[in-house]
């Protein structure tokens, strides 16, 4: 652990500072793109707009064969970045794999001034975070870019799991955590074969009406991912960075898609991952707040005044803390309104606002 006193220095001669605040950029969905595949680098331009982050993919989904040409077509989609309201990620191979550190040089060297955020999967540790943030640094001097690229760590191990809160500390590049939940489960040993989302077997069963153990019994499916994605999210507010959902594969279910994404914003996330075009508009309605909600916020935070005390409305108990969850849901709806005219006039918000 670096000391509190160089903490934001720059890793390396002539990187640039370090951010003391991590930008609270909209990232409702982190678009997932494969960059070998020229049919969908070709729908780049159309898509980029519609998102608030694209991510050009190059760690797994794409087959090892593809791996040269991925970086290539990450480079050229780069090189040709014109969609700056949007950030553009990239996810880079794990780092014990024979790619990461050409994948890292690539991006960096070659599109490091329209690259935002580097993800770095499988992250065991707060010593993958050194090395990436290092190697970054050098990569930076190197290129002369005069902003930090950000690093973003998916949680998909036990081991990253057990550290999750050292990680966010790691550095002051930390910008988020994904949920990784197919490589968790995998590295867990759990005995699922999905991608995200919940699982038939995973329930409890109500107590049997008057003893009768052949009488039918109501089952609830249960939540697999609530522990892991309660701690993610306590680890990230605590350290300033970001918490978000991963990868959710039944592409085909957009209904148990809604809910996993739901059940993450309300817990605290702040976007999931789209794999596929029909994933975007799930993510845009899920992690946009709803405008009863934003107009109840509204109305609560009114009706707090200077927002001490405690109030009656519509039958309800209002103080200080309730008029603070307010102002997140609030604060939330601004902030994506800013960049979308549909959402600004959904919520009501004149320019002013
Ligand atoms: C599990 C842990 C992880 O690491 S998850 C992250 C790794 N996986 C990925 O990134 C997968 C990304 N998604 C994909 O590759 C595709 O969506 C997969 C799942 C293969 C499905 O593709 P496909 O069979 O073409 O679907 P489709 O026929 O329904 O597609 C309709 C049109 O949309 C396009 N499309 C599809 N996915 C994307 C995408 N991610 N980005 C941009 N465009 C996409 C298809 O090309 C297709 O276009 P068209 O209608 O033929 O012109
Ligand atoms: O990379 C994502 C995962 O779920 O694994
Ligand atoms: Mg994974």
């Amino acid at each position: 652990m670096r000391s509190p006193k160089d903490f934001f220095r720059p890793l390396a001669v002539g990187a640039p500072a370090p951010l003391r605040e991590v930008p609270a950029n909209p990232s409702r969905m982190i678009h997932f793109f494969p960059p070998s595949n020229a049919k969908m680098v070709a729908k780049v331009p159309d898509i980029a707009p519609t998102v608030d982050v694209l991510l050009g993919n190059l760690e797994d989904g794409v087959p090892a064969t593809d791996k040269e040409a991925a970086r290539a077509g990450l480079i050229e989609v780069g090189k040709k970045w014109s969609t700056p309201d949007t950030q553009f990620w990239t996810r880079i191979n794990s780092l014990d794999s024979p790619w990461a550190l050409d994948d890292l040089q690539a991006a960096v060297l070659e599109i490091g001034d329209v690259l935002d955020v580097v993800m770095v999967p499988k992250v065991e540790g707060p010593e993958d975070i050194h090395y990436v943030d290092r190697l970054l640094a050098q990569l930076e001097a190197k290129a002369g870019l005069d902003r930090p690229i950000l690093v973003h760590a998916i949680l998909e191990t036990a081991a990253g799991v057990a550290r999750v809160e050292e990680i966010c500390a790691a550095s002051p590049r930390m910008q988020g955590l994904s949920l990784g939940p197919a490589d968790l489960a995998a590295n867990r040993r759990m005995k699922t074969t999905r991608v995200g989302g919940g699982h038939p077997g995973y329930l409890v069963r109500a107590d049997p009406e008057g003893g009768d153990l052949e009488a039918p019994r109501a089952t609830y499916q249960q939540d697999l991912w609530h522990y892991t994605i309660a701690r993610m999210v306590d680890a990230c507010v605590s350290n300033g960075i970001f918490p978000y959902y991963g990868p959710f594969g039944d592409i085909k279910d957009v209904q148990a898609c809604e809910d996993q994404f739901r059940n993450a914003f309300l817990l605290g996330c702040v976007g999931a991952w789209s794999l596929h075009p029909v994933q975007i508009g799930i993510a845009k309605k899920v992690f946009s707040p709803d405008p009863k909600d934003v107009a109840h916020a509204q109305r609560v935070i009114e009706a707090m005044g200077d927002g001490t005390g405690a109030i009656m409305l519509d039958g309800k108990m209002e103080d200080d803390a309730s008029v603070k969850q307010c102002r997140v849901m609030l604060e939330t709806a601004k902030a994506l309104a800013e960049r979308d005219p549909e959402l600004a006039d959904l919520y009501g918000f004149s320019k002013e606002d």
